[in-house]
């Protein structure tokens, strides 16, 4: 769970500066106060009151220093300089001490929170995205850290402020009549007691007002991934009433619970603060008139009292926009907070692998569940020889992709080992170790970028010869002759569409570029036509000898010239054999070679 601290460390690299400009900050706003005081002094030496007595030290002083007799002259001139210098002279110093670091520590802050939230992206577990779609991550990391790049310089540059110059206001009153002081802070306790209250409640409104927006937000990104479904089915009127449904849930929270709530505080303190104002109007009158203050201080007081009530707006605005923002700062840190997956490479590792492998592969009571109750996988024991190639086969949900997810380390065996050579994959360097492999899926992706980027993606150092090799056994060749501007052709969201068989093409040249030890294929023909895919996989046989080749297909017509067949059913190995030894075998894998052969299913 992420607390009110998170959102504190979230600058912490800058407290020094942090501390600093704050301070220059309350300084300027504890110097803002000399005004009303001098302008009471000066009332005084008007009405020929008398002056307060480090007041008239100091102008003692000065008249000692400059050799020039204390008279009405000098002490105007005294305290005119000290208006001139408390606001003209230090204008253009303000910005400089306060605005801009407060907004510099914000924006450094805004770039070290992206670079970890990235690094996030790039780490968290696979399960992470099977729960999370990437409309709610996207939303809440930028949520998360735009509010706090706003909240900065609203909290140190004013509203901590503020506090200070209302306490120091506080201070200013209490030397002159310590009533009207009691009375000052009684107010202001209840008016600021009273609005953290109220906040609390806005805060918990807006952290469910949170939730609901996610909610609204991750479906708005399901539409839009699956929009064809949308449109197929023509279900935009179900989805339009859902969203609508969805922002009106919104909007009461909203608007009934923390605006209205919100506009009830306000309402509340105005009046408090009116009632304040004419009760010390009228109590610091009666101390003039019983002589008690002098006319200067009079003045002063109203005006002191009258700029901190009128600081109390701002500082209850501050706070409520801090309360609004609160909760999708939090949500940010769990975000943050999200335990990184044992499955991450290393950010920090070369391009290139040190690891080279046979590719002798082999899998030892091997068990593995993506939740406690239900194994998917049981007591697999399976040997793969060097640079053999291997067809995974079996039903759908069999355990196929499992199986290969288990092999590129997404996911850990709960029993059992996986060996590479004899050694346990578990103890090798997981980056290094993924680069010795390379898989293509069935959805392959593609970048916005060129096709060359697209190509080179999992090795970019690849010389122009490689990528043209690569492609020509890939059969890319032929796409990238009819594309427009060829390999540097902009293909993804914001270039040429490519069809699928095309992607596929791109993904199996992009593995064969990386020259890997292990060889994946999930399906990755199956977009193909007929004529497409034997080319390829004749091209392929060219590479046999120099990596270890895995392959799911449905389409068996792609296996059978697979050293090996392994036939999955229900998460165990219920055959191994060649593609004549199964069809001998009269099991599971000739029933479903004799249901795609004929179209019969055998009993
Ligand atoms: N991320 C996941 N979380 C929980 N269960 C999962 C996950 N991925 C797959 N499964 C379950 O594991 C089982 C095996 O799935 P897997 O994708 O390995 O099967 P498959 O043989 O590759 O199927 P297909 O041929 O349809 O691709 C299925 O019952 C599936 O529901």
């Amino acid at each position: 769970m992420a607390k009110f601290r998170d959102i504190i460390n979230y600058f912490h690299p800058y407290w020094k500066l942090s501390v600093f400009s704050i301070t220059a900050s309350s300084i300027y706003e504890i110097i803002d106060l000399v005004v009303p005081y001098a302008i009471g002094q000066i009332l005084n030496i008007l009405s020929g009151q008398p002056l307060d007595i480090p007041l008239q030290q100091a102008i003692a002083s000065i008249s000692s220093f400059i050799n020039y007799p204390v008279n009405k002259l000098l002490s105007l001139g005294v305290l005119l300089g000290l208006i001139f210098v408390v606001t003209v002279v230090r204008a253009p110093t303000q910005p400089w001490l306060t605005a801009w670091f407060h907004w510099d520590i914000a924006i450094r802050a805004r770039r070290d929170k992206f670079q970890i939230a990235i690094e996030k992206i790039l780490t968290l577990p696979l399960e992470f995205y099977d729960e999370n779609n990437p409309g709610r991550i996207a939303g809440r990391i930028a949520r998360g850290v735009t509010n706090h790049t706003w909240t900065y310089p609203e909290i140190a540059g004013q509203l901590i402020p503020k506090l200070i110059r209302v306490l120091g206001i506080f201070v200013f009153i209490l030397l002159i009549e310590w009533r009207i002081a009691l009375l000052y802070l009684i107010s202001f306790v209840i008016i600021l007691g009273f609005g953290l209250k109220e906040l609390q409640r806005i805060i918990k409104q807006e952290s469910r007002l949170d939730k609901y927006s996610e909610n609204t937000e991750s479906r708005n990104s399901e539409l839009i991934t699956n929009i064809k479904t949308v449109k197929a089915f023509a279900t935009e009127a179900r989805e339009m009433k859902r969203q609508n449904q969805r922002l009106v849930r919104e909007l009461k929270v909203l608007d009934y619970r923390i605006h209205k709530g919100y506009v009830k505080l306000i309402t509340w303190q105005k009046t408090v603060i009116q009632f304040c104002v004419f009760a010390i109007l009228a109590l610091t009158l009666v101390a003039t008139v019983n002589g008690k203050i002098s006319l200067g201080h009079f003045v002063m007081t109203l005006t002191l009292s009258s700029m901190a009530y009128a600081e109390l707006e701002p500082i209850s605005n501050l706070a409520e926009v801090f309360a609004r923002r609160y909760s999708s700062m939090l949500r940010f840190h769990e975000f943050l907070q999200e335990p990184t997956g044992s499955d991450s490479a290393s950010l920090l590792e070369a391009e290139e692998s040190s690891y080279k492998f046979t590719g002798k592969l082999e899998l030892a009571r091997v068990s593995f569940g993506y939740d406690a109750n239900r194994q998917v996988l049981q007591d697999i024991n399976l040997l793969i020889e060097p640079y053999q190639t291997v067809a995974l086969v079996g039903r759908s949900g069999s355990g196929k992709s499992t199986l290969v997810k288990l092999l590129l380390r997404y996911f850990e065996p709960q029993e059992g080992q996986i060996l590479i050579d004899g050694q346990d994959i578990r103890t090798l360097d997981v980056g290094k170790y993924r680069r010795r492999l390379a898989i293509v899926h069935q959805e392959v992706d593609v970048f916005n970028g060129t096709i060359l980027d697209n190509l080179t993606y999992g090795r970019p150092s690849a010389s122009f010869e490689q990528v043209q090799e690569a492609c020509r056994i890939a059969r890319v060749d032929e796409v990238v002759a009819a594309l427009p501007q060829g390999y540097y052709t902009i293909v993804g969201e914001r270039g040429v569409r490519l069809s699928g068989g095309q992607r596929q093409r791109l993904g199996i040249a992009r593995a064969l570029l990386v020259e890997p030890d292990i060889l994946i294929f999930d399906e990755a023909t199956s977009s193909l036509d007929y004529e497409s895919e034997r080319s390829i996989q004749l091209a392929m046989r060219s590479l046999q000898g120099t990596c270890t080749t895995i392959i799911i297909a449905h389409r068996l017509s792609t296996v059978r010239e697979a050293d090996k067949i392994v036939v999955l059913d229900r998460g165990r190995v219920v055959e191994v054999g060649s593609h004549e030894e199964l069809l001998r075998h009269e099991g599971i894998y000739y029933r479903l070679h004799s249901l795609q052969e004929t179209g019969e299913l055998l009993s």
